[in-house]
């Protein structure tokens, strides 16, 4: 199933003045009318009671584009998240689920947590079901409830105590088990497969009728959700990978012609990669699956190692796992073998370092290196602070969501407000790092290293670039026939 386009949702559209354009997520209202609301209970709530203005504005939205020219159009807006006046839901009538799906990322427990935590403490809610190992979990395995007092310290932990997997949607079994079991809020928790299988799911409850809000919270420890600011467990990410790069930068200085090589994480998107080379400065290189690279000759990675050396003595090398792949086949045909090959050669890491040797060695340079692959020790670590404190707002504002009605939405960070967000919009490209912006050209300028990029890898760049600005800027894209632009005022706002 992976890899299918995205469900074909119409895109639900409100248009205003300027070429403000709201980009609505579905309520369980535009297809089942005539249900009724219920106050939010919030209002009741001591802790919340005493803050002004609790209760978001039913009108406000939160814009995507947040640099804009005088007479620009004022682009494309998200409903903005948070706790609304009315609900959709009764406490005793909530039957909640929570799955979560795809690679693990740390502070899958904290969204469960607080998932829980809100539910419980904000809505009074007290049946919410956890569905263990993944998807599958619906119709295969089997499901505990989960209550404050059992997700207490789960935040403390790494991993996701309901366990995850790959594979195994069948999004019929599954909604017959949301049928079955008369779950009537499921929240999924995973990546952009998990957010495809989630929109698929809210087709399927959807075309049967049922009263179930389907909602989202994007997990990618790569960061490479489009349109949020940034994905949860990023940034402890990003951390726990200093203590490798630390680690490599000593043994290197230690040793004559030291060299430490690094790998993390990042099959596509080398964001890892690039924030832990601008955090550490301890970083000589860092390579990227977005930026090309070559070994040989004037510009290529063997002299700057040579140059950096002769230079300081000893260097520390940064590689995302998805760097340099196509030269690894390249030279893996150059060897007579297949493409898919040794699954040793495939490691970028350990091709590299053997690469490096075998290019020392020749020149008789006795060169000292250590290759570290800390990939899965990272993505292992329960989230640190900042972490936590995202995972929570990001969790409470998937329940105020899913209370209010909403459904076939994902929430998320956009310049710094959360929103709800459909599901096509974040499935719909894979966010990289672009290798044209400033913030690439920090990180060159920090460690120096060359570019290795020839004009026409900048000039593919750059189409790239504007593409994917056309793409996630724009008008929502791929918009159906079905799909309506009508005026703000008379699209039911809720
Ligand atoms: N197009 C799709 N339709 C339905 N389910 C999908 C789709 N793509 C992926 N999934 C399901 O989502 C789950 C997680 O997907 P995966 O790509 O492994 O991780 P992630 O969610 O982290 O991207 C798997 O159970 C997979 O079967
Ligand atoms: O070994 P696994 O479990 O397939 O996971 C490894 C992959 O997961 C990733 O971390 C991406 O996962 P997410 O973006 O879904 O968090 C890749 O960088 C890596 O290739
Ligand atoms: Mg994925």
């Amino acid at each position: 199933m992976d890899g299918t386009p995205p469900p074909k949702t119409g895109a639900k559209l409100a248009a205003g003045e300027a070429g403000y354009v709201l980009e609505d997520v579905p309520h369980v209202s535009d297809y089942l009318p005539d249900l009724p609301t219920y106050p939010n209970p919030l209002q009741d709530n001591t802790a919340y009671s005493v803050v002004k203005q609790y209760f978001v504005n039913p009108d406000d939205t939160v814009c995507q584009k947040i640099v804009v020219h005088k007479d620009g159009p004022r682009g494309n807006h998200f409903r903005r998240a948070g706790p609304r006046q009315r609900v959709y839901f009764e406490p005793d009538e909530v039957h909640a689920c929570i799955v979560t799906c795809g690679g693990l990322c740390p502070g899958l427990n904290t969204v469960i947590r607080e998932i829980v935590c809100g539910l419980s403490d904000m809505y009074g809610v007290t049946k919410i079901l956890g569905i263990q190992g993944g998807y599958r979990g619906f119709y295969a395995r089997n499901t505990i409830d989960l209550t404050p007092k059992s997700v207490n310290d789960i935040h403390k932990r790494g991993g996701t105590i309901l366990g995850s997997s790959r594979g195994g949607h069948d999004t019929m079994k599954i909604v017959d088990s949301i049928q079955y079991r008369g779950i009537n809020q499921v929240y999924v928790i995973g990546g952009d497969g998990s957010q495809r299988g989630a929109g698929v799911i809210f087709e399927e409850v959807r075309k049967r009728g049922l009263k179930v809000a389907v909602a989202g919270i994007p997990k990618t420890i790569d960061n490479d959700i489009p349109v949020i600011d940034k994905s949860f467990g990023f940034d402890s990410a990003v951390e726990e990978a200093q203590r490798a790069i630390n680690a490599a930068h000593v043994e290197a200085g230690s040793a004559d012609n030291g060299i430490g090589l690094v790998k993390l994480m990042g099959r596509y998107s080398g964001f890892i990669a690039h924030y832990a080379t601008l955090a550490s400065r301890d970083v000589d290189c860092c390579l990227i699956p977005e930026s090309p690279f070559y070994l040989e000759g004037e510009g290529g990675l063997f002299k700057y190692i040579e140059k950096r050396l002769k230079e300081n003595g000893h260097m520390v090398i940064v590689v995302a796992e998805g760097a340099g792949q196509k030269l690894i086949a390249e030279n893996m045909k150059e060897m007579g073998q297949d493409a898919s090959g040794n699954a040793l050669l495939l490691d970028v890491g350990l091709w590299l370092s053997q690469k490096i040797n075998e290019h020392f060695k020749k020149n008789k340079t006795t060169i000292n290196l250590k290759y570290i692959d800390p990939t899965y020790m990272i993505r292992a670590i329960p989230s640190n602070a900042s972490d936590n404190v995202y995972c929570t707002l990001l969790a409470h504002s998937v329940v105020h969501g899913a209370m209010a009605g909403y459904t076939g939405f994902t929430v998320g960070q956009v310049n710094g407000r959360h929103c709800y967000i459909p599901f096509y919009r974040i499935t719909e490209k894979q966010n990289k790092v672009s290798i044209t912006d400033r913030m690439w050209a920090r990180l060159l300028s920090s460690t120096n290293q060359p570019s290795f990029l020839s004009k026409q890898d900048v000039d593919d760049a750059k189409v790239e670039d504007e593409r994917t600005a056309k793409l996630l800027d724009g008008s929502p894209s791929n918009p159906k026939v079905e799909d309506k632009v009508v005026p703000s005022n008379s699209n039911g706002v809720k």
